[in-house]
């Protein structure tokens, strides 16, 4: 089924008014409509196989990653799998360095977050293809197959293919192992859903109270826009989970460099892990002094949900600007550019914590973090996948999480297809959802 031609590609601009509960609310982002360009790929197979991709966004602008995402699906369409993936960091390039297009990128921005979508769906082709959920197609596969999967032009300096390879091989001990304890046990998780900074005190209380009966250990809670109000909602928080549960904080870029050691300063007494994107996602050099002035009071920094490409976070790691990477399945080049970014993140010995939530994301995501702890990191120390509790319902094989783990996805495939009633209903403007939105806001 290698053989498989691309025959077309379809996308949609599918929204959920996630807004009008306040959902995902943080200081930078206070009403986003999750949403995703939903991208699939048709094929001429005798079982008319398809594959499935998105990209994440928060809401207006998803109609300008549906036109970028049909720009680039002339350098799909008319391909053989085969093709793409005996060669897959020359097809990688096409798509990310084409002659004209990459002057709208290069690598960053509407572009990249439309070659995620096209990429995720050519990975979800090949995983189904292979009768494999992605994560097991991975781990299954050679090392130097794998490392043929990554354009490493601009990160040799940090990571060269040789030291890419020599990191697979050595992780090949124990996998097994591993593969089995993910498959009984699964990936730790921690919890961001009762803490959007929408919520009221109330709403916090009961849902953080309700996620500890779950067996939820680690939470992360929204700070950034008023600092007495962070004081109280993290007071809040740690009374609740008690001294020995895992609090973690997040800006969303709110702050300047300053501002931001200043007002974490303050927030330190509620022993936090980490704080999250305290400044601009581009600044480096900004989270390096943050990284710094921060760590003695036993905070880190973690970044990435914004970081645009492999270049980026090489440099951050380089600059000991961060202490958690968090890679992203739709903000970065796919699989292809994860890879990258998860072995980097090995060579620095920095552990990889994914943002997660949205639509998707963790469907999508912990393909790449079981992938990351089976077959390359090895370890569990410091390392969370993000678990958000939104909108799992529209998808065709929801994440399972048991006892706050990510249990691993059988189906083969990205895990992110979508069930097509919820598309057409959430379909934009014209499903029926945004139809009563508009009617509401008429009368
Ligand atoms: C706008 C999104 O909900 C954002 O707040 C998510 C995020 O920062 C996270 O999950 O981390
Ligand atoms: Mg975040």
């Amino acid at each position: 089924m290698l053989e498989s031609k691309i025959i077309n590609l379809t996308v949609r601009d599918v929204r959920f008014p996630t807004s009008l509960e306040q959902h995902g609310s943080d200081a930078m982002h206070t009403d986003p409509d999750y949403s995703v360009a939903y991208v699939v790929l048709e094929t001429d197979s005798a079982a008319a196989l398809r594959g499935y991709g998105l990209t994440f966004t928060v809401g207006r602008g998803t109609e300008i990653v549906v036109c970028a995402v049909k720009a680039l699906s002339t350098l799909v369409v008319g391909k053989t799998l085969k093709e793409i993936v005996s060669d897959f960091r020359g097809f990688y390039r096409l798509l990310s360095s084409d002659g004209q297009m990459r002057w709208i990128g290069p690598e960053k921005g509407v572009i990249q977050l439309a070659t995620a979508a096209i990429l995720n769906a050519v990975w979800d082709l090949w995983a189904r293809v292979e009768g494999k959920p992605l994560w097991k197609l991975l781990v299954d596969m050679d090392p130097a197959k794998l490392v043929s999967c990554i354009d490493f032009r601009y990160i040799t300096d940090a990571l060269t293919e040789q030291e890419a390879l020599d990191i697979l091989v050595k992780a090949k001990a124990g996998q097994k192992s591993r593969e089995e304890q993910m498959l009984k046990e699964g990936y730790p998780a921690y919890t961001t859903s009762c803490a959007w900074l929408g919520y009221t005190d109330q709403q916090l209380t009961q849902l953080c109270s309700e996620a500890l009966a779950q067996g939820w250990t680690k939470f992360k809670v929204k700070v950034g826009a008023d600092l007495l109000d962070d004081i109280r909602r993290c007071s809040l928080i740690r009374k609740l989970i008690g001294p020995n549960n895992t609090l973690m904080i997040d800006a969303n870029q709110r702050w300047d460099v300053h501002e931001a050691i200043t007002w974490v300063t303050k927030l330190a007494e509620f022993q936090p892990l980490w704080i999250e994107e305290p400044t601009c996602p581009d600044d480096i050099l900004g989270h390096a002094s943050i990284s710094k002035a921060l760590a003695p009071l036993g905070i880190g920094v973690a970044t990435g949900e914004q970081c645009h490409n492999r270049v980026m976070f090489k440099q951050f790691l380089q600059a000991s600007a961060l202490q958690f990477v968090q890679i992203d399945s739709c903000r970065v080049g796919s699989v292809n550019e994860n890879l990258a970014i998860i072995l980097m993140a090995a060579k620095f010995n920095v552990p990889v914590c994914p943002h997660a939530g949205g639509v998707g994301l963790c469907e999508l995501v912990q393909h790449l973090i079981l992938f990351d702890y089976i077959s390359v990191s090895a370890s569990l120390k410091n390392r969370m996948c993000e678990y958000v509790d939104h909108l799992h319902e529209h998808f065709k094989s929801p994440t399972i999480i048991r006892n706050a783990h990510y249990i691993p996805p059988k189906d083969p495939g990205y895990s992110c297809e979508m069930l097509e009633e919820s598309l057409q209903k959430h379909q934009y403007p014209q499903g029926e959802v945004w139809r009563a939105i508009e009617q509401q806001g008429k009368q």
